[in-house]
């Protein structure tokens, strides 16, 4: 019998944005609502529209990653920071997104994508004695003299998208308006621009590279920009991977690990992968702009209310904190998670 193709939901998040909407009870909110709980239930990856992020915002963005990226590797790397910040550049097979779950790559090697990441400090929270682990000061390079303000424009756009995403998702929880404010005001949010391509002759190519290795995100939700360039997969609940390729003008929202843990698994946080094409051996580049919405350091995650069933197993209370440096320590410096994971056994049982 044939298999139903794999769809990755589109939602108009217009109303969303809509005047007025603060009090979001209209009836096309109440059906973004119900759209977003379908998606986030059978998927947990949506295609949003309407999200009013400008497209000059966006071709600034991606002319800021061609010109960062474009630079020499040796330049590039003087904008690398130590592993446990989070931050400034990561050069090219430096990293393994499957470590962060525990699960070592089929080939051993690290994923072969570059990236820069930026992110919030603990100067934008004054009044708050926010720990420089959580809140890292960012690194610009001064080498891509564009690129600072393109990506704080972006960011800017970005987040103001999140809060409006996360104002839906509590309708589409159904708790109470504002449920999650206090554990959001002053959230770690961070941007890792990536860059899938492989400078000749600088880093050596082995034909079983992984572009990214399978992983969850490790915050509430993230808003990914992607170029046209196929290459992203989703592990689906059949446990086998599609590939996901949003459209021209869409973003892709996919939920992080504190929406499982809130929802104990009812809303997924989606194992996903990368793997750009490869044409006559040579990696077609590919850019993406992942938008981390995390939460406030100090939130405590822990499931919602009537969200475990007696006799079922929740997950354990953790801060966002806590799960960001655990998966961080595997990313970056190898480190294995020491509680088994539930997105790991996804992961190990996909086929
Ligand atoms: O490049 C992509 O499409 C996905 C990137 C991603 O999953 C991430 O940065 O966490
Ligand atoms: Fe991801």
């Amino acid at each position: 019998m044939p298999t139903s193709p794999f769809i990755v939901p589109t939602v108009d998040i217009s109303p969303y944005l809509a005047e007025g909407a603060r009090a979001h009870n209209s009836a096309e909110c109440a059906r973004v609502a119900a759209e977003l709980d379908t998606a986030c239930r059978e998927v947990g990856f949506v295609q949003i529209v309407g999200h009013r992020i400008p497209g000059a915002t966006v071709d600034r963005l991606t002319r800021a990653l061609d010109e960062f990226f474009g630079l020499p590797l040796e330049t590039k790397k003087k904008y690398r920071r130590s592993s446990s910040e989070n931050r400034g550049y990561s050069p090219p097979v430096s990293e393994s997104l499957s470590m962060s779950l525990g699960v070592q790559s089929a080939n051993r090697m690290n994923d072969f994508y570059e990236a820069f990441i930026v992110g919030t400090e603990t100067t934008e929270y004054p009044d708050l004695d926010l720990p420089e682990a959580s809140y890292a000061t960012n690194i610009w390079p001064g080498d891509a003299p564009s690129f600072r303000s393109a990506v704080e424009e972006y960011f800017t756009h970005a987040q103001e998208l999140a809060r409006i995403l996360l104002a839906a998702f509590t309708d589409a929880l159904r708790v109470e308006p504002g449920y999650f404010d206090a554990m959001v005001d002053h959230s770690i949010n961070a941007l890792k621009m990536n860059n899938y391509a492989l400078p000749e002759g600088e880093v050596a190519f082995d034909g079983d590279a992984t572009g990214m290795g399978a992983h969850t995100d490790f915050g509430i939700l993230t808003i990914l920009w992607a170029d046209q360039v196929p290459g992203l997969q989703i592990l689906g609940s059949d446990n086998a991977w599609h590939d996901a390729q949003p459209a021209d003008d869409a973003l892709l929202i996919n939920l992080g690990d504190a929406m499982a843990r809130w929802t104990n698994d009812r809303w997924r946080s989606t194992v996903h992968r990368v793997n750009p094409p490869i044409t006559d051996g040579q990696i077609i580049r590919r850019r993406s702009a992942a938008f981390f919405f995390d939460g406030n350091h100090d939130a405590v995650i822990e499931p919602l209310p009537g969200t475990v069933v007696d006799g079922e197993p929740g997950y354990p209370p953790i801060t966002v904190a806590e799960n960001i440096a655990a998966k961080v320590a595997g990313l970056k410096a190898g480190v294995k998670p020491t509680v088994a994971l539930r997105e790991a056994a996804r992961v190990l049982s996909a086929r």
